[in-house]
Parts: structure tokens; C-alpha cells; sequence
């Protein structure tokens, strides 16, 4: 069973898209819950939020250590930041849950474009995929074992990573829970599946 982390973000976005790949996902906000998912999605939201909530609801360090035993998870934006074994950019003492080899600028693309759209292509799309970023982070450097899955095709950003994998860990700049394409979230249902 796959679980959404629920304290902040499009929570029941996420929640939708899961159930139109085929899978029974459920919300986690207590370590108990968290005990009972194979997966997790850790949806975009406020990283500085984030890691605060996630010590206070006592999920950071169960967290942490279910990253570390190998469980898959697909961060979104915030949920992105929170993955990153290394960010620029992040608010004095603020801690990711790492795992991902990465490292994150965060708020990346500037003030001026917030939040925009790009059209991008996946190798494992045949079609592209419309990503919606709001306040994004970018992938400024990427470790030997993580793969780039995709970059900005055009414009200012032109050649930035928006989205990788490493192993069990997929990421994204962007929010793929909101224009109703599945095929990230059916990409990590896969992953989940193929253990
Ligand atoms: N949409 C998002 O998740 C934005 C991320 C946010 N700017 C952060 O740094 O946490």
C-alpha cells in the first residue's frame, strides 16, 4: 500500500491520481500509519513547514529511517526538497530527510516566474508531459547513481533538472498532481510494483 504524507499539500490530489493507476493509497500522519505503507509520496507544499511538522507529529526520524531501509518515494516540489541529501537556498537549520543524492536550490526559477508551465519529455513517455511549477526548486548538482529522467527544454531555465531517480527515490520540481496526468504516479506505482 502506498501512503501520501498528509500534515501539509494537495494531499487528496495525490491521494485521486494514486487510485487512477490502480492503487489503494491511503494518508499518513502518525508513525503508526507510516508503519503501515510499502511506499510514500511526500507531496510539495512548504519544505521549511515541512520538516517542523514532521518533527512535531514524531515522523521525521521514522522517516528518515525508512528511507534508509530502501522504501520508494516519489517527492513532489516541497516533497523534492525534503529528499535532497544537499539544498542552497533553505532557511536557517532547516533539515531534509535525505536519501536522494542530490543537490536542491530551492525557490530556483526567481520572484518573476513563480509558477509556470513547460512542456517535457520523459524517455519513458512516448508523449510530453504539461508540468505545473509554483515556487520551485531545481536540481543544481546530481550524484554518480542518480538518473536525470528530465530538464527544461526552453527559456530561461533552459537545461535544468526537474526530475530524477535514484534507486527508490523518484523526484520532481513540479506538481504532478494537478493536471490530471497520471503517468508519473503510474511510473511510481511501477517502481513500487517491480520490488
Ligand atoms: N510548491 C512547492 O512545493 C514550493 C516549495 C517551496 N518553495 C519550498 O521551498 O518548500
Amino acid at each position: 500500500m502506498i501512503g501520501v504524507f498528509a500534515l501539509q499539500g494537495n494531499v487528496r490530489e495525490h491521494l485521486q491520481m494514486l487510485a487512477q493507476v490502480g492503487e489503494q493509497a491511503v494518508p499518513v500522519r502518525r508513525p503508526s500509519e507510516l508503519d503501515a505503507v510499502d511506499a510514500l509520496v511526500l507531496p510539495g507544499g512548504e519544505s521549511t513547514t515541512m520538516y517542523k511538522l514532521a518533527r512535531s507529529f514524531e515522523l521525521f526520524e521514522p522517516l528518515q529511517k525508512r528511507i534508509a531501509d530502501g522504501m520508494p518515494v516519489f517527492g513532489t516540489c516541497a516533497g523534492m526538497i525534503m529528499l535532497a541529501d544537499r539544498i542552497t537556498g533553505g532557511i536557517e537549520g532547516q533539515e531534509t530527510l535525505g536519501g536522494l543524492d542530490v543537490t536542491v536550490q530551492r525557490n530556483a526559477f526567481g520572484r518573476q516566474v513563480d509558477s509556470f508551465e513547460a512542456d517535457l519529455e520523459f524517455a519513458a513517455f512516448d508523449a510530453p508531459y504539461h508540468a505545473v511549477f509554483i515556487r520551485a526548486p531545481w536540481v543544481e548538482r546530481v550524484g554518480p547513481d542518480v538518473e536525470v529522467l528530465s530538464t527544461v527544454r526552453s527559456g530561461p531555465a533552459m537545461g535544468r533538472i526537474v526530475a530524477v531517480r535514484h534507486d527508490r527515490l523518484l523526484a520532481t520540481s513540479f506538481h504532478p498532481e494537478m493536471t490530471g496526468d497520471a503517468r508519473l504516479h503510474g511510473y511510481f506505482a511501477d517502481l513500487v510494483r517491480d520490488l
